[in-house]
């Protein structure tokens, strides 16, 4: 049913971001407000006019040290063979840090100098010089000097000397108002029952956060349905009472996406797409005098569209310039693929190993929230080359302080989620240190060590010769390294099977038994390795087994295909099982272990790694998951051929 009167807009524009930037910087002619506020609310606010001291500071000629005031002219006979006695009154007074200077004197000797013969009389070896150790009048301030020009941001230190000066309420330009309106039938509020289709409300929340940090004052609507006369009354109504309108969602190709024409109709449209990814379907426009952007639904891209478009707008009502953030040049990880013509806006994670920065890509989708809220940095490649090859340098910006990112430790390979729990364990201990993690498999693992792209690498790969975990793999694969092989964990390896086990699964023969849907998992993982080991072992061929040629790409992928089918089977590790509310049937014990330059685990970040693992706090917590035995403290693995 499509009952309203718009029709779908299909093809966007691809506008440079700048361009259509400017545009609606240009188109935004308002008059910032300025409002007076006392000193104390005003931290953070921008000077709407210049300010000037009403009032020196000091405002009186001050001691500046404790001791006593002299008539300098009046020592300068003093030395050490001939001692200047003075009486006090008539050549000197005490005075104390902070003190006025009475007339006629005009220095102070640090009551150090000074040698106390009675009462009333002192004795000094050293003469004085004209205003030593007394802050003149307005050496901090002069009155009717000017503090701050207009558009000058006020940090806490400013706010006291606004004080001191005795200025006591100033103009600051007001926040310029941005109404926030969601939109959308599926949305509904956080605390909702949720069903399918339907989606938790939060871009608002977030919106109004980045709105306040940028000096704003969000006015958040309640969810507006997908009904264009609804939307024209509540965008009607935020260009009377705000300064900057956004409007979420809706701005894309879908059947209710009206967003555009509602603007255009009630105002003018400039741009509707712009050449960057993730945020492209953006529609600025503008409706009786305020701006309109009309950012996409997707989380990620709607961030970013804000900060294009909306943050410029903020700045410019403020008459300040727009925050950049801190770059550093980073060697990638990975090869990164990017569209010509476009930008393409990259989520990177950023880790300091072997002292270089090395950053690798998260995933691109604009819905994942948690890859943008993990990231470290943003590459932005520009519209004119078509990526990068893994090696290249690349310049990133940074989303997180530098040193922060200096602190963590990088780890790589087969991801495990006793991995997050060691990051927090971490954590705990040191403030500043956190493990970031990119799940790129065993194999891959061991080339970021060889690469020098990580610290740490998490690898379970069975050799079907040995029968043995890991050994072999690390004395091929990084032969010449002096790397070490740190045992970690135990982990229980099981058939994951529909609840109450029905086929009565519980060695690889049954599945033929049976012909059970089994789920597999891609080449190279060690899971799969396992597998085709007992196919070999029971003398089996792939071909007998129904679904071998199904693969996932994780344990939790294999445990929720198995859940949806009754007749399902896959091996896996014990917590992806418990997680979907499977049976599971033990097979093997798998060593998961970490692999680390010599370096690395010998240095303070190593060393402490290793004492969280061994610690009592983090065995038990992983312990508590199942399926998991914490190795830990046994001797490292001998690569010795
Ligand atoms: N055929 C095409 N489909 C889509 C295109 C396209 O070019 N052709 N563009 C895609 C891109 S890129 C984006 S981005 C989205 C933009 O979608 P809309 O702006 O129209 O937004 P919706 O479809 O209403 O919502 C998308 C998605 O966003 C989430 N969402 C929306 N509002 C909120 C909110 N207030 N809080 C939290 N999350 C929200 C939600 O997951 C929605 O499903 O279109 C693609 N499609
Ligand atoms: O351009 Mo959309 O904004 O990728 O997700």
């Amino acid at each position: 049913m499509n009952q309203t009167p718009y029709k779908r807009k299909i093809y966007l524009e691809d506008k440079p971001r700048a361009e259509a930037r400017e545009e609606i910087l240009a188109a935004s002619r308002l008059t910032p407000e300025i409002e007076h506020l006392a000193v104390a609310e005003a931290l953070g606010r921008v000077t709407a006019e210049p300010i000037f001291a009403r009032v020196s500071m000091p405002h009186y000629h001050a001691s500046a040290m404790d001791g006593i005031a002299v008539v300098a002219e009046r020592t300068y006979q003093a030395h050490e063979q001939n001692p200047l006695f003075l009486k006090i009154g008539a050549d000197f007074c005490f005075v104390d840090t902070g003190n006025a200077i009475p007339s006629p004197f005009n220095a102070v000797i640090m009551i150090e100098h000074v040698h106390v013969v009675d009462e009333e009389t002192i004795e000094i070896i050293e003469p004085a010089t004209p205003w030593q150790h007394i802050r003149p009048i307005g050496e901090d301030i002069v009155q009717e000097e000017m503090l701050f020009p207009q558009g000058h941001q006020l940090r806490p230190a400013d706010l006291g000397v606004l004080l001191a000066a005795q200025q006591l309420v100033i103009p600051v330009v007001k926040k310029p108002v941005v109404a926030i309106i969601p939109t959308g039938n599926e949305l509904v509020e956080a605390s909702a029952a949720l069903s399918s289709g339907k989606i938790i409300e939060f871009n608002g929340t977030v919106f109004s956060g980045f709105i306040k940090d940028w000096g704003g004052e969000p006015r958040l609507h309640s969810i507006v349905k997908d009904e264009p006369e609804k939307i024209k009354e509540v965008l009607l109504e935020a260009a009377e009472t705000a300064d900057i309108i956004v409007i979420n969602a809706g701005s894309s190709a879908g059947r209710k996406d009206f967003t555009v024409h509602i603007i255009g109709e009630l105002g003018e449209v400039y741009t509707h797409g712009v050449a960057a990814r993730p945020g492209k379907p953006t529609v600025l426009g503008k409706i009786n005098g305020k701006i309109v952007v009309g950012v996409p639904g997707y989380p990620v891209s709607a961030y970013l569209a804000l900060e294009w478009f909306v943050q410029p707008l903020v700045c410019q009502y403020l008459g300040v310039p727009v925050p950049q953030r801190q770059k550093v040049t980073v060697k990638l990880g990975r090869r990164i693929v990017s569209s010509m013509g476009a930008e393409d806006f990259v989520r990177m994670n950023i880790g300091y190993v072997d002292g270089q920065f090395v950053a690798n890509p998260l995933t691109r989708a604009a819905g994942v929230t948690m890859s943008y809220v993990r990231a470290d940095g943003l590459l932005i490649v520009p519209p004119n080359i078509i990526g990068y090859e893994q090696g290249d340098f690349a310049e990133v910006e940074l989303l997180r302080p530098l040193e922060e990112i200096k602190e963590a430790i990088v780890f790589s390979g087969s991801h495990d989620l006793t991995i997050d729990l060691l990051s927090s364990q971490l954590k705990r201990v040191r403030t500043d240190m956190k493990i970031v993690s990119s799940h790129v498999g065993s194999m891959a693992g061991i080339m970021a060590i060889r690469k020098g792209e990580a610290h740490v690498a998490g690898i379970h790969l069975l050799d079907p010769d040995t029968k043995q975990y890991n050994i072999s793999y690390v004395r091929k694969l990084l032969a010449g390294q002096d790397v070490i092989l740190y045992p970690f964990l135990k982990r229980k390896q099981g058939w994951i099977l529909p609840k109450g086990n029905p086929l009565e699964i519980s060695a690889v023969t049954d599945l033929v038994r049976t012909d059970a849907n089994f789920v597999n998992r891609q080449k190279g993982a060690g899971t799969r390795i396992l597998f085709d080991l007992l196919l070999k072992e029971t003398g089996l061929e792939p071909e007998a087994i129904t679904g071998y040629d199904r693969e996932m790409f994780s344990h939790l992928a294999v445990a929720a295909e198995v859940n949806g089918d009754g007749n399902g089977a896959g091996l896996g590790i014990y917590p992806a099982a418990k997680a979907m509310g499977l049976d599971f049937v033990p097979v093997a014990d798998e060593e998961y272990d970490l692999v680390m330059k010599r370096s690395f685990f010998e240095s303070e970040h190593g060393r402490l790694l290793v004492e969280i693992i061994q610690s009592a706090a983090f065995r038990e917590q992983v312990e508590k998951i199942g399926g998991y035995e914490v190795v830990g403290n046994a001797e490292l693995k001998s690569l010795a051929d």
